[in-house]
């Protein structure tokens, strides 16, 4: 019994607000008591009075919110309530997160903020609504296989499907639905003014290169035909995740007769241990797409590149095909080739590179493998987890983004079947390919900077600053754990979280025990890897990986996204068939357009580690919460000091930079 202050905190973005009234009760582990119907919530207003309450309540468990409405049915976005009690004298705060819609005329439970395992809950006082939160949550997100082969997803045929939870907020949708109408008309205008324009040189380019603001995408334009700029792309454009040092020589490097010098300029990079490769052979025999009847075509290059003194990483040989018996040795591609056959050479490597890129370092081990985290974690952690509370603010719209690009990307009739070169059905054979190839290792930079040979070179800023970032982001990780999880025993013993990394591996990531990843958590170690990895590929990997289609991208002959000639045999190439075989005007224009989209930022942008829901409580979280944005601020110091001395600054990983979760 006694006097409650409660303050309900209303979300600020569009339409949170509500004119129905609400309903709240108290429940306490002795008693509950109806507070009646006290207010119409406001938008982004935290409204406060307080109660007489005569049945002792015991300490306070949950607060239970219900909307009524008598006509209009309005949905109401509350971000949490608060407490305060007065127990001997002292005043007492007691925070219920919600950061949920209310809707319909359901009655939604909030457990106070205090994280709970179910070890933890020893006198069972939150099972039962743990059991019915579960069972819930697995009635509203079920697993889906959009194709065969590929990482399963949410069941949702549209966004609309999708909870509203998980929807994106009014800003977002109309800014995404907004720049796509702009970007489509932006389109038309640029087939109206190049109606009449010819396109026989690589300056036409330009007559659609709007970019004018964008500092990189200008120098791109500049300076794409460079070979040091080529090979810098490796390094730190948009894609550096195909990169690796060479321990010999490709087994599919057959050296054509005459070409012996090259082999031995390899050879002799390869002894120093300066050898590199870039190797896409994974879109070996992939179908190529058809395009408004036109036929496109695809190759699966390899290219040999040699580190310098200096940090340059300069390209020494391009095999556009792996050999085949039934077809002659094939060329190698020389920087001392006819200027123009290099060029192509070097214009078939960066489609290639568009290919892996944005099928399987963006879609898929950014964009689909969050998607299976964020499933998981609405299917197998309580909103009481300790676990749900870290990620949570890392799966924010990833769900409807992902949908987005299933209905409208990567569909039938979608973006990559009007203007890629894998579209029409090669795409998914990609994503099956990289699926099946998928390895724990791989999504862990630790690993796979070691396993490709990238530790150790100056000249490697994406290297570096995601090193950096996995550091920081694991400390903060290990803060949040060590403060739930007192012994190893305690990971092992927790249920929800077991089957939580059971589901992740068995299910979404369509049985990826057999690539490395956990069926279980044996130690806390374990599961602080884990979980760095999670939140490092929700912000980190898909910023570092999503961000630079705006710079790389603009200037289309750098980065085409189909090609409309089959790749040359022999190094008689002329301007006519480089213009035959880039990009036409439309499609073109098109890959600018999406590239913008995508590659833009998000105005609604929460930077990492910078989002304002609380669903922890007490100091502890807190202070763990405060460290990370510590070092990341230090971090960011770091990063703006060293690029004021670069040619090229590599800002893709700054912290400010770095979204909260994969939204675009
Ligand atoms: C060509 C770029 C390919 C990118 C694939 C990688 C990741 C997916 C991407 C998310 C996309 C989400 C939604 C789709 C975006 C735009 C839709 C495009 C055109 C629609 C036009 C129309 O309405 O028909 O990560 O950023
Ligand atoms: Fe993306």
């Amino acid at each position: 019994m006694g006097r409650y202050r409660v303050r309900v905190a209303t979300g600020s973005f569009a339409f949170s607000g509500s004119t129905n009234q609400v309903q709240l009760w108290l429940v306490g582990q002795r008693a509950e008591a109806e507070l009646g119907m006290q207010l119409r919530p406001t938008r982004g207003q935290m409204e406060d009075f307080e109660v007489d309450v005569s049945e002792d309540l015991g300490p306070l468990l949950f607060v239970k919110l219900q909307k009524i409405h008598l006509f209009l049915k309005d949905a109401w976005f509350c971000n949490h309530i608060t407490v305060w009690t007065f127990e001997k004298s002292m005043e007492k705060e007691i925070v219920f997160p919600c950061y949920r819609w209310v809707q319909g005329d359901g009655i939604i439970c909030l457990p106070e903020a205090t994280a709970w395992t179910m070890g933890k809950d020893v006198q069972g006082l939150f099972q039962k609504h743990r059991e019915e939160e579960l069972e819930e949550r697995r009635r509203l997100y079920r697993w889906a296989t959009w194709k065969k082969g590929i990482l399963l997803s949410v069941d949702a045929k549209s966004e609309k499907d999708l909870p509203l939870d998980v929807r994106f907020h009014e800003n977002k949708k109309i800014d995404f639905e907004g720049t796509l109408i702009a970007g489509m008309t932006e389109i038309a205008l640029k087939r109206t003014y190049t109606l009449l324009s010819s396109w026989s040189s690589l300056e036409d380019f330009d007559q659609i290169f709007w970019c004018s603001k964008n500092t990189l995408a200008k120098k791109v334009r500049q300076s794409w035909k460079d070979d040091d700029f080529f090979g810098y792309q490796f390094l730190n454009g948009v894609n550096p995740t195909v990169l690796r040092r060479s321990t010999s020589l490709p087994t599919r490097l057959v050296i054509p007769p005459g070409a012996e010098e090259i082999q031995i300029q390899l050879e002799k990079k390869l002894q120093e241990g300066c050898l590199f490769e870039a190797d896409f052979s994974l879109l070996d025999g992939i179908q190529p797409n058809v395009i408004q009847g036109e036929r496109q075509y695809l190759a699966a290059p390899l290219v040999m590149f040699k580190m310098e003194h200096d940090g340059k990483l300069l390209p020494m040989a391009i095999q556009l095909q792996p050999p085949c018996s039934s077809s002659p040795v094939p060329p190698l591609f020389l920087p001392s080739d006819p200027s123009l056959t290099w060029l192509l050479a070097k214009a078939w490597v960066k489609n290639s590179d568009f290919q892996l890129h944005e099928l399987q370092a963006h879609l898929l081990k950014t964009h689909l493998v969050a998607e299976v985290f964020a499933v998981a974690t609405m299917r197998c952690l309580s909103g009481m987890h300790p676990i749900f509370k870290l990620l949570i603010p890392h799966l924010r719209y990833t769900l409807e983004i992902n949908t987005r690009a299933r209905t409208k990307l990567i569909s039938d009739g979608g973006i990559f079947d009007q203007v890629v070169n894998t579209g029409g059905g090669g795409h998914l054979e990609v994503l099956r390919r990289a699926t099946a190839c998928l390895t724990y290792r791989s999504l862990c930079p630790p690993d796979d900077l070691a396993d490709r040979g990238l530790l150790g070179i100056p000249s490697a800023l994406y290297v570096h600053d995601a090193l950096r970032l996995w550091d920081i982001i694991s400390r903060y990780v290990q803060g949040i754990v060590h403060l739930h999880y007192s012994e190893d025993k305690v990971v092992q013993n927790d249920p929800e979280l077991q089957n939580w990394c059971r589901e992740i591996t068995e299910i979404g990531l369509h049985g990826a025990q057999a690539r490395g990843f956990p069926v279980s958590f044996q130690s806390r170690a374990d599961l602080c890897y884990f979980l760095t990895m999670c939140i490092f590929t929700c912000t980190v990997q898909h910023s570092g990986i999503n961000q630079g289609q705006l710079d790389w991208y603009a200037w289309v002959p750098n980065a085409p996204c189909t090609m409309r000639q089959p790749p040359p045999t022999t190094k008689d190439v002329t301007l006519e068939m480089v213009m035959a075989t880039l990009p036409n005007i439309q499609q073109a224009c098109l890959q600018m357009t999406i590239s913008w989209h995508l590659g833009r930022f998000q105005p609604d942008m929460v930077p990492l580690g910078q989002h304002k829901e609380e669903y922890f409580s007490g100091p502890g979280p807190k202070a763990v919460l405060s460290f990370f944005q510590e070092e990341l601020n230090t971090l960011e110091k770091e990063i703006v000091a060293r690029n004021k001395n670069l040619d090229l600054p590599y800002e893709y990983l700054q912290p400010s930079r770095i979204e909260n979760s994969i939204t675009i």
